[in-house]
Order: C-alpha cells, then structure tokens, then sequence
C-alpha cells in the first residue's frame, strides 16, 4: 500500500504536467495560426512565444532589430503572441496614442507594464482615467509659455555655468564628455526647477550618486520588466520574489528618499522666484489637488522624465552635427550671425533661429531620445488601428526608430539632413507628421516647451562659445543598445573658444 501511494501520486503530477505542456502548445499555435492576430505579418516564432521578444530586449537590439522587422513585413509587425509593433506615421500615432472620438475607448496604460511609484501612489505617468485627467490638469499649468518665459533668467544662468566649465577644459586643453556636461545642466536645472535648489552636479562636472543610481536603474527596470511579461510564472516571481530583493528594493528607495528629502525642504519655504511647485501647489489648492503622496510621486518622476532625455536629445544632435561638418558651419554662421551679443538670447531670439530648430528636429529623428514603443493595452472590445480591428488585451505601441528609419516616410532616412525641415525640394515627399517625439494625445510629453527651450538655448551656448571636434574615440557613438532608454557612452569631444564670443 505504502508503495502505491506515490506512484499514483507521480503519475498524477506528471498527467498534469503532461496536460500543461499540451494545452500550452496547442494554444500557442492556434494563437499563432487560427487566432485574431493570425493575419498580421511578422515572424513565425513571435507569435509562437515571447522568446524572441525577450531575447531582443535583453540583447538591447531593438534599435537595429525592429526597423529590420519593420523593413521585412511592413509598417504593422506581429513582434510577440498578443503584442503589435506600429511604424505607420501620423496615423498610428493618431489611433494609439491620440484623443478618443466620439466616446470610442482608446489603448491606455496597462498596470502590468508601468510599475507604480516606491510609495505605492500613482504619478501622472503611470495613473489613467479621471486620476490622469486631474493630475495633468494640476501638472501642466508651470508649463505654460508665460509661466517658462519667467525661467528664462535661470536658464540663460545655467548655460552660461555650462559654458564656464567647459572652457575651464578647453583652456586646460582637455577632451569633454559632452554627454556628461549635457546631463549636469539639465538636472541642476531640473533641480532648481522643481526644489528651488540646483544638484550642484555642473560645480564638480560630475554624477552624483543619486544621478548614478537613476541611469542604472533604468536598465534595470527594462529587464525586470521583460521577465515579468514573459509568462504568468516570471510574473509571479518577479512581483513576489525579485520586487521585494533588498537590493530592488534600495534601488527604488534611493531615488524615492532623495527627491522626497528635496521635495520636503522646499515646501516648508518659499522661494523667492517661482518654481514648479509655486504653481502646483496654487493649483492644487482645493478637494481635487494632489495628495501628499502624488506630489512625492511626480517630483521623483519630473527628475528623470525631464532631465536625462533632453541631455539625451542635445548629445545626439551635437554627434550628428559633428558627423557632418557642412552642416555643423552651418549652424554656426546663424547662430553667431543672430546673436551677436548676450543680450540677444531670450527664448523668443532662439526660436526664431530656423536652422537651429531644423537640426534639433532631424538630431531628434536620428536619435530619439525615447527609442522604444510607450507601450498600451486595447480596451475591452478592441479598437481599430491603421484600418485594422485589433481585439482587446493586446500590446500596442508606435516605435519611435523604427517610424523614424522608414523609407516609406523619409529620403535617405539614415541621412541626417536638417534641410528636409526647410522645405527642400529633394525631401518634399517625406512625411514629417510621422516624427512625433514628444507623442501625441492626451498623454503628450508635459514637459515639451521646456525641452525645447532648453535644447535651443543650450546648443546654441554650445555652437556661440566653441569650435567642436569629434575625438575619435566617439565615432560610432551612436551604435548603442537600448534598454527603454539608450544605453549611453561618452560623447568625447575637443573644444576651442571662439575669438570673439558673447
Ligand atoms: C527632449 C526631451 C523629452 C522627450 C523626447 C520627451 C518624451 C516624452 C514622451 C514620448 C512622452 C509620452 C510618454 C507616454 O506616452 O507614456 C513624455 C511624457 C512626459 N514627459 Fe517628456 N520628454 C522630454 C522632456 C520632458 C521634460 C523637460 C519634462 C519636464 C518635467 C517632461 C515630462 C514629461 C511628463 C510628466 C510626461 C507624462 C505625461 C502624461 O502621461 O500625461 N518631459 N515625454
């Protein structure tokens, strides 16, 4: 009797395992044959298993790999079981990311991709519905133009700090990482901005440790998250065993304490020049403000989502720039031209510069500094993409590189050409409605005014004060892998002062 027991107890286990196996695989390939994705193109495998899914994240290739796959099956591609890849310009844009209409749900923000905050509160990131709506209508308001126009004495203060560590380098006949430089000024001014205190980072021209800890949880982030998504498996372990790791869990606490510790000091004061917060907190006054906890939430959000991608965009124009020398003179005759003396740099004075603004633009286009998809889940019945129903619960998002190197969109479009913007006759056919960076919708970037002031006022401090040269270790800079963000290396650079700058 005793021996029977577990024998009827193995072969049950094993009939069940057996029946796990089955079910998965037969529904597996009915998913990828039979079922409603079945139509949509892409690879055999994707839509077999996430594998191959995986593989490329942990790779860090979708920079390379996805615009092939896009090249390969067209402007729709089948990437994973329940998840589709678009590249098909102003319309994809419109039908994921864009505004509902006619009370028509739209894909939103599924709670399995974007991890709440350390305090458990939503910021304006990762909350949908009517939380989203309150919060971006509080969060938007220090954004406007009048409410940035009164920063702009404290941008013009940091670039010109910029400038002064730089040409400490230049005279001391020293290579720069610009890319280093790049993310100091945007996070002092990041800090000031939100604090009412600078990080003191461009005084040293070094990372802090609360910078360092930001870059490396990123990746982080992107790999944990792959694993999650790979089955209901990884999703447990990730949520009940990997998330509660000490050292996960250190790693979000970090960010969290810092911004936190700075969000506490500044609102026991006021400062003498508005902030952020100035704004927030009128507008928060009443029963719809933000609580205390997503206030907390949105300054540890504020400190990467608009810091690190406008260093990002700066350092990717300047390389192209430097990777194009004609282009490079170019820039320099109009800025100096227009600006011929400090006095002359407002916010309005840059905006004006066309070639300026058509640089960023392409810099933007060949190097997004959000490369990835900002992925969304269908709504309960489907919706319908680019002319396509697509049923509920599946992965949708717009791919910003592989949109952007599309030759259904752009003339040489591995080309950067800043004249495409100017309304050139030879690049009169590209669609520059399908470059959308900052997103579109009712989930845009809030913070887009802003990073255009300050990648205007900054490169234009950088091309006034400096002759640029590429060293040759950063010739291929821009071969970098992605792990939601770019994976970034120095951006090394020579400097020398121009005679007679402002
Ligand atoms: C070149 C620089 C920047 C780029 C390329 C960029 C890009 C983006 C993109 C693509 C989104 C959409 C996210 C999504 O669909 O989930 C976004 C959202 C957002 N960005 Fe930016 N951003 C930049 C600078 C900034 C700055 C300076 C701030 C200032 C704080 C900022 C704050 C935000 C916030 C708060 C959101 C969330 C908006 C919402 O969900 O309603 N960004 N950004």
């Amino acid at each position: 009797m005793s021996t029977v027991i577990p024998t009827n107890a193995t072969s049950i286990l094993v009939s069940f395992v057996a029946l796990v196996v089955v079910y998965n695989v037969v529904y597996a390939l009915y998913t990828a044959y039979l079922g409603p994705l079945s139509r949509f193109p892409g690879p055999r495998l994707a839509a077999i298993s996430r594998i191959p899914l995986a593989i490329r994240a942990f790779k860090g290739a979708e920079a390379t790999e996805l615009p092939a796959l896009h090249e390969k099956y067209g402007s729709i591609v089948r990437i994973g079981p329940k998840t589709l890849s678009y590249a098909g310009g102003a319309q994809a844009w419109n039908d994921v990311h864009g505004f509902a209409k006619s009370g028509k749900a739209k894909p939103f923000k599924s709670p399995k991709y974007y991890a709440k905050p350390y305090n458990g509160a939503d910021d304006i990131f990762t909350s949908n519905g009517q939380t989203h709506t309150r919060q971006r209508k509080i969060l938007s308001s220090p954004f406007s133009d009048k409410a940035l126009k009164e920063q702009e004495p404290m941008l013009k203060r940091w670039s010109l700090k910029m400038k002064d560590k730089l040409a400490e380098k230049a005279a001391a006949n020293e290579d720069v990482d610009l890319l280093k430089f790049y993310n100091c000024t945007t996070f002092d001014i990041m800090g000031e901005l939100a604090f009412s205190e600078g990080l003191g980072l461009l005084d040293d021209s070094e990372y802090s440790p609360w910078v360092k800890s930001m870059f490396n949880s990123i990746k982080a982030a992107a790999l944990l998250r792959e694993f999650k998504l790979f089955s209901p498996v990884t999703e447990w372990i990730t949520e009940n065993i990997l998330m509660k790791t000490k050292t996960i869990r250190k790693m979000k606490y970090e960010h969290w304490r810092y911004s936190t510790e700075r969000l506490d000091r500044r609102l026991k004061q006021t400062p003498e020049h508005p902030d952020l917060w100035t704004t927030i907190l009128e507008k928060s006054k009443g029963g719809d403000g933000l609580s205390t906890g997503e206030h907390q939430a949105n300054a540890a959000l504020f400190m990467i989502a608009g810091t690190e991608t406008t260093a990002t965009a700066l350092s990717g124009t300047t390389y192209w720039l430097l990777r194009s020398p004609d282009k490079m003179q170019k820039l320099c005759d109009e800025v100096r031209g227009a600006l011929k003396d400090f006095d002359d740099i407002t916010l309005e004075s840059l905006a004006k510069i066309k070639y300026l603004q058509a640089c960023l633009q392409e810099g933007l286009r060949m190097y997004p500094p959000v490369p990835s998809a900002l992925v969304r889940v269908t709504p309960k019945g489907g919706c319908i993409i680019c002319g396509e129903y697509v049923p509920e619960n599946v992965f949708v998002g717009v791919h910003h590189m592989s949109t952007y190197r599309s030759p259904d969109h752009f003339k040489n479009p591995k080309e950067f050409h800043p004249e495409r913007w100017l309304g050139d006759p030879e690049y009169k056919d590209d669609h520059l409605d399908a470059v959308e960076i900052f997103s579109v919708g009712p989930r845009n970037c809030l913070g887009r005014n802003l990073a255009w002031h300050e990648m205007r006022m900054l490169l234009a401090t950088m091309v006034i004060h400096f002759d640029l040269a590429l060293s040759k270790e950063s010739e291929s800079w821009n071969e970098q892998r992605v792990f939601i963000l770019w994976e970034k290396v120095p951006l090394m650079c020579s400097l020398s002062p121009v005679k007679a700058s402002v």
